[in-house]
């Protein structure tokens, strides 16, 4: 189904997910969609093979894992969360080159803990990765020393933000 983008999320200088400033990151983007879901978009390069022309499945677990770490802000902006568990299956390999849907969600959300599942999608829409992971929420001072400006954490709308994402 197609869904339209309702927001985009901020982008940020290092991150290897959304860092726009790391050479050898994904640079994805991220749009909250009007069916509560949050997809990313994101074209994985050579740099990010495992055997050559095939994703390296930890840069999908990346992807996975902030996809779905994401997807909380879609009902609240503030919560921060860290990584405490990661699951994923590989179904399908992922050929390089060529741009990618993530989608993920919410499952569970509780006062330290939210949970989600996501999936990377290959172009005929084929569940590729599918991932469930589980995240504690943390003050951002708490997990690192943050400066919205210096991370250059921001919106960056592009010429090639979608209108509608099919996920
Ligand atoms: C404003 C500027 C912003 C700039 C931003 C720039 C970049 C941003 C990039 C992305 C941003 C957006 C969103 C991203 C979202 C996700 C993406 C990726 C996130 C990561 O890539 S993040 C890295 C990997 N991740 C870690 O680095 C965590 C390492 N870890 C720890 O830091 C500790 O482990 C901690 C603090 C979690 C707990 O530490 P602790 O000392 O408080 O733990 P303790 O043992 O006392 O447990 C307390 C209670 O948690 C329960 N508990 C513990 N572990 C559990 C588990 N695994 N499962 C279930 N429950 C668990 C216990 O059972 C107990 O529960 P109870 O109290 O009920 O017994």
């Amino acid at each position: 189904m197609k869904y339209k983008v309702m927001k985009k999320q901020k982008n940020s200088r290092k991150c290897i997910v959304c860092g726009m400033k790391n050479d050898l990151g994904l640079k994805a983007s991220f749009y909250e969609l009007e069916n509560g879901e949050l997809a990313a978009i994101f074209t994985p390069i050579e740099e990010h093979q495992s055997y050559p022309g095939r994703l390296h499945g930890g840069v999908a677990g990346a992807i996975l894992d902030e996809t779905i770490g994401r997807a909380i802000n879609i009902t609240d902006e503030d919560v921060w969360g860290v990584t405490v568990e990661l699951n994923l299956k590989y179904h399908k390999p992922v050929a390089l080159n060529e741009q990618l849907r993530v989608v993920g969600r919410i499952t569970r959300d509780t006062r330290r803990l939210f949970e989600g599942t996501g999936e990377i999608l290959l172009k005929n829409g084929d569940i590729a990765v599918s991932a469930s992971g589980k995240y504690m929420k943390l003050p951002l001072s708490q997990i690192a020393d943050f400066n919205e400006d210096t991370e250059e954490w921001r919106v960056l709308p592009s010429d090639e933000d979608p209108a509608e994402i099919e996920v």
